[in-house]
Formats: C-alpha cells, sequence, structure tokens
C-alpha cells in the first residue's frame, strides 16, 4: 500500500482537476441495478480545470463562476461540498468558482474530477480530517470516476471503477481531439449493440497491447463526426508508429507520442472543426503537487 499523498494548491492559490484518460475499457458485465462492469487504466493528464474556494462564516454552498449550462444546483463542486456536509454535520460555508478548461461530455471525466479535486480541498479548508478511504466512499455516490481522482494514482480499476490498483506506466504525450459532440454515457452503456460479456482480462495484457475500447463501435456508429475524428486521428498517428484510441464512452479521441513534438504537429494539421491539444500523461495526479 502506498503511503496517502496530500492534494495541495497550485502556487497561485488554485486547486487543479485534472483530466483523465482511460487507455483501455472492458465491459465485462452488468450489477442488478444496472450498472456495467468494467475493467480498465486511467491515466492523468497534466491539462486541467481550476478550482477557488473561499470561505464563507454562514454556511451556505455556493458556486460562482462555472461550466456554461450547468445550473449551480446541479454542479458536481456543490454536489460534492453538500454531500460533505451531510456526512460531517459541518456547519462550515464556501464560495466556489470553477475555471473550466476540459470538455464535457468528452470522456475526460472533468466533473468528477471536479468533485474529487472539492471533497480534497475542502476536507483540509473545513479542518474535517476525513481520510482517502471515505473521501473515495462519499465520491463514489457522485460518479464512477471520482475515486480515482481522489486517489490521485494511474490505476487499474474494475467494478464500476472503485476497484482501484495504482499503477506506474510509460507518461507519454498525448494528443486529444475533442469532436464537437458530447457522447450521452447512458445511452451508449444502454445500447442493444455495446458488447458486455468481453473475457476479463489482466494488467498484463494491456501491457502486452491489448488497449480496446468495448464502447468504440458504439460511439463510431451513433456519432459520425467521432467517428470521422477517429480515422483521421488513425491514420495520422499510425504514420508514427502510434494508435487511435477512446476515451471512456467519448467523444474524445487520443493518440500516444514520445515526445511533445510528435503529438503538436499532429495537433497542427487537425481539421477546423475539432479542437486538439497536447498534453502529457502523469501517473500521480496534478493536484497532488509536481511529479
Ligand atoms: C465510462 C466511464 C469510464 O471511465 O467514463 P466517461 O466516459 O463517462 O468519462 C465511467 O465509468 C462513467 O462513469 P460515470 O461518470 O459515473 O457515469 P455517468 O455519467 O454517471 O453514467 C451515466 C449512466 O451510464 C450508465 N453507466 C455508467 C457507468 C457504468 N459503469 N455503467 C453504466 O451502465 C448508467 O446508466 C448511468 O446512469
Ligand atoms: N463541474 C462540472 N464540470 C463538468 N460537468 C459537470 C459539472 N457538474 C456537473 N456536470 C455534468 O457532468 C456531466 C459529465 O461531465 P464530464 O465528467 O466532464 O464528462 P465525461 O463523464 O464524459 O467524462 C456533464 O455533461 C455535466 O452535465
Amino acid at each position: 500500500m502506498l503511503p496517502e499523498m496530500l492534494a495541495q494548491p497550485a502556487a497561485d492559490g488554485a486547486w487543479l482537476a485534472p483530466a483523465k484518460l482511460n487507455l483501455m475499457l472492458k465491459v465485462v458485465g452488468r450489477r442488478a441495478d444496472g450498472y456495467h462492469l468494467l475493467q480498465t487504466v486511467f491515466q492523468f493528464i497534466d491539462r486541467c480545470d481550476r478550482l477557488h474556494f473561499q470561505l464563507r462564516a454562514d454556511g451556505r454552498v455556493q458556486r460562482g463562476r462555472g461550466a456554461l449550462g450547468i445550473d449551480p444546483a446541479q454542479d458536481l463542486v456543490v454536489r460534492a461540498a453538500l454531500a460533505l456536509k451531510a456526512r460531517t454535520g459541518c456547519d462550515a460555508g464556501v464560495d466556489i468558482d470553477v475555471d473550466k478548461c476540459l470538455p464535457m461530455g468528452g470522456g475526460l471525466g472533468g466533473g468528477s474530477s471536479n468533485a474529487a479535486t472539492t471533497l480534497l480541498a475542502l476536507n483540509q479548508l473545513w479542518g474535517l480530517g476525513l481520510t482517502q478511504d471515505q473521501l473515495a466512499e462519499i465520491g463514489l455516490g457522485l460518479g464512477a470516476d471520482v475515486p480515482v481522482f481522489v486517489r490521485g494514482q494511474a490505476a487499474w480499476a474494475e467494478g464500476v471503477g472503485e476497484r482501484l490498483t495504482p499503477v506506474t506506466m510509460p507518461e507519454p504525450w498525448y494528443l486529444v481531439l475533442t469532436p464537437p459532440t458530447a457522447v450521452a454515457t447512458a445511452a451508449v452503456f444502454a445500447d442493444p449493440a455495446l458488447t458486455r460479456n468481453s473475457p476479463p482480462v489482466k494488467m498484463a495484457d494491456f501491457i502486452e497491447g491489448d488497449e480496446a475500447n468495448d464502447c468504440l463501435p458504439v460511439v463510431l456508429d451513433h456519432y459520425p463526426s467521432v467517428a470521422e475524428a477517429f480515422h483521421w486521428l488513425e491514420q495520422q498517428a499510425s504514420a508514427q508508429g502510434s494508435k487511435a484510441r477512446l476515451t471512456g464512452t467519448g467523444g474524445c479521441v487520443f493518440a500516444a507520442f514520445s515526445t511533445a513534438q510528435e503529438a503538436q504537429q499532429v495537433a497542427a494539421d487537425a481539421p477546423a472543426p475539432w479542437n486538439a491539444f497536447v498534453a502529457r500523461g502523469r501517473n500521480r495526479s496534478p493536484l497532488f503537487g509536481p511529479a
């Protein structure tokens, strides 16, 4: 068991909420409540939303700046803060501003990451003294991807993403392409064509090159703009010995490169409707300070 790491604000006082990539994703079964059992590998990238917390004396939780189109009451940062208050009976308050950089509904886990950063930051700022295990459990109630962001270590994940084994992997440069379409996670998991019985694999199979994402065929079928971006990247990446992959249920697609320059070259050629960015893979979440 690795020792617990401490989340910390950046030099300018902002608390980072990084994105994740699913480097592979198998759907290996379904729970009685309809949720799907997965096997996946999570790695962070150094592309982040930035959160600001200002304590209030009146016990209220309010969101100021935030993601366009997200009602403050529904924002995962507010829900995370309220979940902490409900769990601990704490009567402290906070104003939260979210400077959004990560695309939403792209499979980069920004909402889950915002929730995890809020749990970790307020645990310290409100002096609650909860353990990482307790925060991960509260986080799981907000979203399946929250626990990995709470723990801050790249991981092999099973269950719905809550059974986590930390892993150390190469940290390549990723080119991430965001097609102009949000993918509805629920619709992908509800699709009759989704393969739900992949034979379970081991981390060793992933290391040996099994990087498949079972959601890919369904997403390519229903989202033409994701298909176009994926096929374009497939061509560009294969010319450099890399492969295109889908993160989570998409619609972001990505490819790994050994240098920033290679990734940036492909990004520079990306057609206009797609937002392309280059970020470094990280086994330790940038929220926990420099590697
Ligand atoms: C697939 C993954 C892989 O990292 O990532 P994303 O592509 O969303 O980032 C996650 O497991 C996404 O988890 P989470 O973020 O909690 O999913 P939600 O958007 O809350 O899920 C929406 C709906 O999808 C279905 N769902 C989700 C996860 C899962 N393991 N099985 C499911 O069947 C459920 O119907 C759920 O109500
Ligand atoms: N602070 C937030 N940031 C992003 N999304 C949020 C936030 N609060 C609530 N959401 C909701 O969570 C959904 C999933 O967002 P996100 O985690 O960014 O994408 P994904 O699950 O595809 O990786 C969004 O479509 C949005 O409705």
